[in-house]
């Protein structure tokens, strides 16, 4: 806590200059932004509007002959005309600026008058000491708090001093009064009577008593000269004096004020500008509190620190005022401070009545913001398990690393914002770790996700029913993959669930990533089963909706992950279980509030997130992210994320690199092949009935057997699949043979297992 030692000498202007400067130095940390390049002087051309004259139609010495009528519409021309003349001359910007000009200097005087009253009646009472303790009380100063205390109570008590001095100063004046006259008297006597004796006259005795009453008289005589005129002028130099101290401080409302110190547009950020804006917010108890504290409300205000391309700053609301009675006045409070309403965020920080700002400096958010690490740093890897997928920069302009692992997220946003894009960014990004699986559903399906073919193991590409049974039998297939872990688990009596270690090595709890694009479209499908069961809506019998709702509810802890991303949220196409579901809620633009408390969550809204203030089709890619994942200051409910563009082609340039170092992929474009396929019986039906088969004919007979699924086998693969369940190849006679023994054995095992295991 800051405390502030008070000095003797004038303490009040003191503690006034310390907190100026606090505010100016410390508080600007002696960076001011220049914001001037990005103000273009602005010149609002006013052309001059033409006057429409009456122009009589005679030539000279032709009276003309005029009709009543005529005469009557001449004169409503005329009427009209000067009419017109008389707008136009009082809207013209000359009478403006004169009449601005006018109401300034005379508002000047007035407002003086009114500091000067105010400064004498502080002057006076302890109303100055009153507001500088409310003032450190609202900064949360409460030292400083106490020490005012204690100067108005020792004001006080002078101040009663003072007044029994008062109560007793008649008595005493006229003692004083009686007594100077006598020694006053005595001593011009003294001083006569030593001159006569000087002088050897007598008359000199009363000389220097007449002196004084010669002066006297000569002070009556300049005094009733000078009166006149000082009577005259001197309201007019008091005028004077007040207009100097209103000019001074500048006490004259906005609208009075010339055009360049009227907008603010853009000016850098400071302490005067944040407070006059709060003020001019229209909440009177605010505008009150900040009229009455001492310092002109810069005590309210934290730090200026510059963040990003813009300064961020916390604002200590008076007792009386809500943080949410300023968040609804985004909109003003961005134009006081001479922004737009998407270059001002704000957000609710821990600390009581706090509201945090974050301005952008003017136009800033429109500039590009660089390339994705992905793109540029050729040499990424990415552990899906420990690290962080790199996002994009936040307002303060650091890099967004977002944390996956484990984690459901949902991403909304209307049509054309980028969704698709800052999905398959993190996609991309998850893909270079080795040991995820990826299970692709795209509902537009215009190739968006093309270049995951040979990276992900399933990819279903199109927007009609048949693609969104496709994808639900996809989601279902999980739900069967993750009873199957259920049991394994079971079986291996692990205690911690999937740990890390577990998902990295064991092919069987490796992480998978199920990513469901355009999901609205699988919510509003009006297909159905053969068993009458819907694959949309969101009743408790809709396939989609049950599927997505056990991976929300179970695949966390069995290592199996849904990222949906849809398309302008509703109830129907989003609903409340579903998008509650995710770990990680994000929102490009959205049409409103209301879509903006489906797509992120009311908590987050309430403390400030507004994806519904975004700008459609100029804020691309830019999302607003809630829940975990992500890391937020604490109390920080979301934060803001411009996310770095990679464009198709960079996108497919990735995927290949990805490719040249991942083992080969085997994509499927439907559920039940990935169903059919069971590696171990399909390797145990091609070995030979000797003890042992040589690997490479191995391969062969599979890619024979299935060449849709083991066409692109190699080594490693069936490597993989022995390892897993111990029947791993080993040498004899300088071969890697496979041992049929060890191979029927784990077959038996598994299936001793899946009858133990639990699947309910
Ligand atoms: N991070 C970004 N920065 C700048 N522009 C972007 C960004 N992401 C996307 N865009 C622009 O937006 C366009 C649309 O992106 P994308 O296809 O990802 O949107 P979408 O929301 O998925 O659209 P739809 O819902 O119609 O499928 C892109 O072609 C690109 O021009």
């Amino acid at each position: 806590m800051n405390h502030h030692p008070i000095g003797d000498n004038d303490p009040e202007r003191e503690l006034f200059a310390r907190l100026e400067a606090q505010l100016n130095s410390s508080a600007m940390g002696g960076e001011i932004l220049d914001l001037g390049k990005a103000r273009a002087a602005r010149t609002t051309p006013h052309d001059l509007v033409q006057d429409s004259v009456y122009q009589p139609t005679t030539t000279p010495g032709h009276v003309p002959t005029v009709s009543p009528r005529r005469l009557s519409e001449g004169r409503a021309a005329w009427v009209r005309s000067s009419g017109r003349a008389v707008r136009t001359a009082v809207t013209h910007d000359h009478t403006r600026k004169a009449a601005r000009l006018v109401a300034r200097h005379g508002l000047f005087t007035l407002y003086g008058g009114g500091i000067v009253a105010r400064r004498a009646w502080e002057g006076r009472t302890a109303s100055r000491y009153e507001r500088m303790m409310r003032t450190a009380e609202a900064a949360g100063q409460h030292d400083v708090a106490m020490e005012w205390e204690m100067r108005a109570a020792a004001f006080r008590s002078a101040r009663h001093q003072r007044r029994m001095d008062l109560v007793m100063a008649p008595q005493r004046l006229a003692k004083s009064a009686v007594a100077g006259t006598l020694a006053g008297s005595g001593f011009l006597l003294l001083l006569g009577i030593a001159l006569a004796i000087a002088e050897h006259n007598i008359a000199e005795v009363v000389a220097p008593t007449m002196t004084l009453i010669e002066v006297v008289r000569w002070i009556v005589v300049v005094a009733s000269i000078v009166w006149g005129p000082l009577v005259a002028f001197g309201p007019w130099f008091a005028m004077l004096g007040l207009w100097n101290v209103g000019r001074k401080r500048g006490a004259a409302p906005a609208w009075a004020m010339p055009a360049n110190q009227r907008s603010t547009d853009g000016e850098p950020i400071t302490p005067s500008i944040v407070v006059t804006s709060l003020r001019d917010l229209g909440i009177a108890p605010l505008r009150t509190a900040i009229r009455d504290m001492g310092d002109a409300g810069a005590g309210m205000l934290g730090p200026i620190r510059i963040a990003g391309c813009g300064v961020e700053v916390d604002a200590t609301l008076p007792s009386g005022v809500s943080t949410e009675e300023v968040l609804k006045r985004r909109r003003k409070l961005a134009e006081n401070l001479g922004r737009h309403e998407h270059e001002v965020f704000l957000t609710i920080p821990q600390a009581a009545r706090t509201v945090r700002m974050w301005i952008a400096d003017s136009g800033a958010l429109d500039e590009p913001i660089g390339p994705s690490a992905l793109v540029t740093d050729p040499e990424m890897v990415a552990d899906l398990h420990g690290g962080r997928a790199p996002w994009g920069q936040d307002l303060r302009g650091d890099l967004v690393l977002l944390s996956l692992w484990q984690r459901h997220l949902l991403i909304t946003g209307l049509s054309n914002q980028g969704k698709t894009a800052s999905l398959r960014a993190l996609a991309l990004w998850a893909a270079m770790d080795p040991s995820v699986e990826l299970r692709i559903g795209d509902l537009k399906g215009v190739g968006d996700w093309a270049m995951f073919q040979g990276l992900a193991t399933l990819l279903i590409q199109g927007p009609t029913d048949e693609d969104v049974i496709a994808i639900t039998e996809m989601l279902e297939e999980l739900v069967a993959e993750m009873e199957r872990r259920i049991a394994l688990l079971k079986a291996s009596g692990a205690t911690d669930g999937i740990t890390p270690e577990m998902s990295r090595k064991d092919p069987r709890f490796r992480p998978i990533i199920a990513v469901v694009d355009e999901a609205q479209a699988a919510f509003m499908c009006p297909a159905k089963g053969e068993d009458g069961r819907p694959y949309g809506g969101t009743k408790a019998t809709s396939r989609y909706f049950m599927a997505v709702r056990k991976i929300h509810n179970q695949g966390r802890a069995l290592n199996i992950t849904l990222w949906e991303g849809t398309q302008d949220p509703t109830n129907e196409n989003l609903p409340k279980l579903v998008r509650e579901g995710a770990h990680i809620r994000a929102s490009l633009v959205v049409g409103t509030e209301e879509q903006a408390r489906m797509a992120i969550g009311d908590k987050a809204v309430d403390g400030g997130a507004a994806p519904h203030k975004l700008r459609q089709g100029l804020d691309k890619g830019t999302v607003v992210v809630a829940g975990d994942g992500v890391k937020l200051a604490p109390g920080q409910a979301a934060t803001t994320i411009r996310t770095n563009f990679i464009a198709g082609q960079d996108a497919t340039a990735i995927a290949d690199r990805i490719k040249s170092r991942r083992e080969t992929v085997t994509t499927l474009t439907a559920v039940q092949d990935t169903v059919q396929v069971d590696p171990l019986a399909d390797i145990a039906a091609v070995l030979d009935e000797g003890p042992r088969t040589r690997t490479q004919v191995v391969l062969l007979r599979l890619a024979q057997h299935n060449p849709g699924v083991y066409g692109q086998w190699a080594f490693p693969d069936l490597k993989q699949v022995l390892e897993a369940c111990g029947a791993a190849p080993h040498k004899s006679d300088g071969q890697m043979v496979i041992a049929r023994a060890k191979v029927l054995e784990a077959l038996a095992q598994r299936t001793t297992d899946t009858a133990n295991g639990d699947f309910e």
